[in-house]
């Protein structure tokens, strides 16, 4: 990954460890001829790290952006998700099959599941077999999304590894401070999704703008500057060849000590989080 511009920080692969862009391309909610063209656009840009899953019914599309891009598929880290409904040691495998044929690859780069869903009482199982797909070569690191203390810790009881990533909503209002330490504790890379904070309408908060006043840089590059400065990756979705290059334009400047202080302070705290341990999807 070395014609990229983006920063990196190291992933755990069963051999070892590679490069991991500090901002990847979200896919979510983009479909078919959209989705191609977003992703071939960033990969024209620098973007080597893709976000899909199979919830999102566009890995089609990403799979045509990647051809399309005519970069050597060797050089991207393409992501996906176990969904809800493939939850469970036998599904897993057909899950991820069938991940593989939509997207037209022969492995992953990174396989996460999505949502513990602990409902379904799967999560475990479902890990532990992704792990033995790893040992067969499928899927080079293996990940969670929306994973608390409580549910990681029940996947290293039963395995003895730890994920190598967990994907979680964060932002300056949903900093995920304890949640982050306990990770970072445990060798498990952060990943942000929703990292622009659009939900919260964190781009309108005066101490955002005013930072971005001070650095002269936009508001979204201010924001995701606090993500890279901390080592969070983040994967804004763009479908915007503009917006795409101004959000992985953020690797020439810093934030102070004091301007991540002001933008940390906007956090509402963990409870205005999604909860996994009630939200599941399928
Ligand atoms: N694991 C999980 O459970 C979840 C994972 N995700 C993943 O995370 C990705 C990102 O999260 P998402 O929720 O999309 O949130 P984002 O923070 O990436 O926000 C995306 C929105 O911001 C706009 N935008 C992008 N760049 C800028 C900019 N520089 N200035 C102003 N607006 C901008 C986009 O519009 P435009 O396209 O017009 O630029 C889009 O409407 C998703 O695409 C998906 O891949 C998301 C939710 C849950
Ligand atoms: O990954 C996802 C994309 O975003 C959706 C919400 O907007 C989530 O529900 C979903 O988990």
């Amino acid at each position: 990954m070395t014609d990229s511009f983006i920063a990196t920080t190291s992933l755990a692969t069963a051999d070892g460890s590679r490069d991991l862009p500090l901002i990847g391309l979200g896919t979510y909610p983009m479909k078919g001829q959209e989705c191609a063209d977003a992703v071939a656009s960033a990969i024209g840009v620098g973007y080597r790290l893709i976000d899909t899953a199979a919830q999102y019914g566009n890995e089609d599309g990403v799979g045509q952006g990647i051809r399309d891009s005519g970069v050597d598929r060797e050089t991207l880290v393409v992501t996906s998700k176990l969904r809800g409904s493939d939850h469970g040691a036998d599904s897993v495998r057909r899950g991820l099959e069938r991940s593989l044929t939509t997207l037209g690859l022969d492995y992953l780069d990174l396989y996460l599941i999505h949502w513990p869903n602990p409902s379904q009482g799967k999560y475990v199982e479902s890990f532990a077999t992704m792990l033995e797909l790893q040992s067969e070569g499928l899927i080079r690191s293996v990940g969670t999304s929306n994973f608390v203390q409580e549910q990681l810790a029940a996947l290293y009881d039963a395995t003895g590894v730890w994920p190598a990533i967990n994907q979680i909503q964060c932002s300056p209002m949903l900093t995920r401070t304890q949640l982050r330490g306990f990770m970072s504790d445990r060798g498990i890379l952060t990943e942000a999704w929703g990292p622009l904070g659009l939900r919260e309408k964190l781009p309108d908060s005066p101490v955002v703008q005013k930072v971005a006043e001070e650095t002269g840089r936009s508001v979204g590059q201010v924001i995701l500057r606090w993500h890279v400065q901390q080592g969070i990756i983040a994967i804004p979705k763009s479908g915007n060849p503009k917006r795409q290059k101004e959000n992985a334009d953020v690797f020439d400047f810093q934030l102070s000590d004091g301007q991540m202080e002001r933008l940390s302070g906007l956090d509402r705290g963990e409870d205005a989080a999604w909860d996994s341990r009630t939200h599941e999807e399928f």
